[in-house]
């Protein structure tokens, strides 16, 4: 097992990552604040790892919130019935919560502990690489809104988060791919080395090589944690983890939640926003064909939904939460591993730009 800390001084918290770790006491133990625990999860990660979990948690009051599964189940409606459990099974301050899933999982649970009672402790159980390489870690929580996406939300530090790589045995291949984009986002936005680790061991990461899926999952996470820990609430640096979101987030928004996958949407907006820094001149296109060909080899989509126009693009992407005064703001590259925020792109760059993508 390795362990990594994402330094927040007094909210400091660790990252175990190894196999079999569901099933290990020690390990959530002495994170619990008190005899009250609720484990948050749905309809399908419940049937597969539900009882594992509960074993190393024997001899606790076990409150279980099984939600629907789903992306178009994350939102207000669906939140609250978590509080009605809560409530129900009189949860009081000193509960835990504890998210078992995948990122709509642990969005949904990690707000619900922001809110509960002004506020519990919650503890992150990834389950999907999606969660485990980023959901999990940097305690962005939330829900979305019928007009964006995690529109309604909180920064709410988790207590531990354990990524147990085992589960991937059940994760079907295309969550696996949708997990990847955001693992590529780390090569690209901070990482060179680690882009060029990823081109040389995509097929093993397609192929679920243990190997090769803990290292994805623990590079991601240093990256992570780095960011985080330097800019915990996105005044500035973290925002860079948002590389392709706001092509995506505008994707998900117009199809549907839960239509396109967010990483699926996410590596679409990745290679929207790889072409765009293109046009300004700061990065040539071998490096465009060479994000387009690993995100290919993941197995994801490199451009955007064929049914949406420019107009559009641009109407979802004007509630982006990086607008600031009614402008947009976009995370673009100047290199391989360096991603900058910009306020400047010309308005008639980025019309080309979506123009060209939307043909
Ligand atoms: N908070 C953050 O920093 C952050 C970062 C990235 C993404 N997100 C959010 O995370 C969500 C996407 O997360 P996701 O990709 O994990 O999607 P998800 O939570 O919908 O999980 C994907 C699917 O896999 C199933 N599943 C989960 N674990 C499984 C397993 N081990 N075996 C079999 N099936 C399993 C789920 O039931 C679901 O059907 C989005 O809502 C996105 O906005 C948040
Ligand atoms: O942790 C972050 O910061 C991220 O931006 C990670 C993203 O991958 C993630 O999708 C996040 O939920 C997007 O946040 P949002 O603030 O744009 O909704
Ligand atoms: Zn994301």
């Amino acid at each position: 097992m390795q362990t990594l800390k994402v330094d927040l001084g007094d909210r400091s918290y660790p990252i175990y990552i190894g196999s079999s770790l569901l099933d290990q006491d020690d390990l959530i133990h002495p994170f619990l604040n008190g005899s009250q625990i609720a484990i948050v999860s749905n309809e399908t990660v419940a049937p597969l790892y539900l009882q594992t979990l509960k074993q190393s948690l024997s001899g606790l009051k076990i409150t279980e919130v099984i939600l629907p599964d789903g992306e178009q189940y994350k939102n207000l409606d669906v939140l609250n019935t978590i509080f009605d459990q809560l409530l129900k099974d009189v949860h009081g301050r000193k509960t835990t919560l504890i998210a078992l899933g995948g990122g709509v999982i642990g969005d949904m649970c990690g707000f619900a502990a922001a809110c509960y009672q002004r506020g519990v402790d919650y503890i992150q159980i990834p389950t999907t690489l999606l969660a485990q390489v980023d959901s999990s870690v940097g305690g962005k929580t939330g829900v979305n809104h019928a007009l964006g996406k995690n529109m309604i939300g909180a920064f709410h530090q988790p207590k531990c988060v354990v990524a147990d790589i085992s589960v991937f045995k059940t994760l079907p291949d295309r969550e696996l791919s949708a997990g990847l984009a955001e693992v590529i986002k780390y090569g690209l936005i901070c990482d060179a080395p680690f882009f060029e680790w990823l081109e040389a061991n995509i097929e093993k990461l397609v192929a679920r090589d243990e190997k090769a899926l803990a290292e994805a999952v623990l590079r991601s996470c240093q990256n992570k944690a780095e960011v985080v820990a330097e800019d915990e609430k996105e005044g500035g640096r973290r925002a860079i983890l948002n590389l392709g979101h706001t092509f995506g987030h505008a994707i998900e928004t117009h199809e549907g939640y839960g239509v396109w996958l967010h990483g699926e949407a996410v590596a679409a907006g990745t290679v929207m926003a790889a072409d765009l820094s293109k046009k300004l001149g700061w990065i040539d296109e071998a490096l465009v064909q060479r994000a387009i060909k690993l995100l290919v080899k993941a197995k994801l989509p490199v451009v955007p939904p064929q049914d949406m126009t420019p107009a559009q693009f641009m109407e979802l992407m004007s509630v982006d939460k990086k607008v600031v005064d009614g402008k947009l703001r976009l995370v673009l590259l100047k290199g391989l591993g360096e991603a900058v925020v910009t306020g400047d792109v010309p308005q008639d760059l980025l019309h080309s730009q979506l123009e060209e993508s939307c043909k």
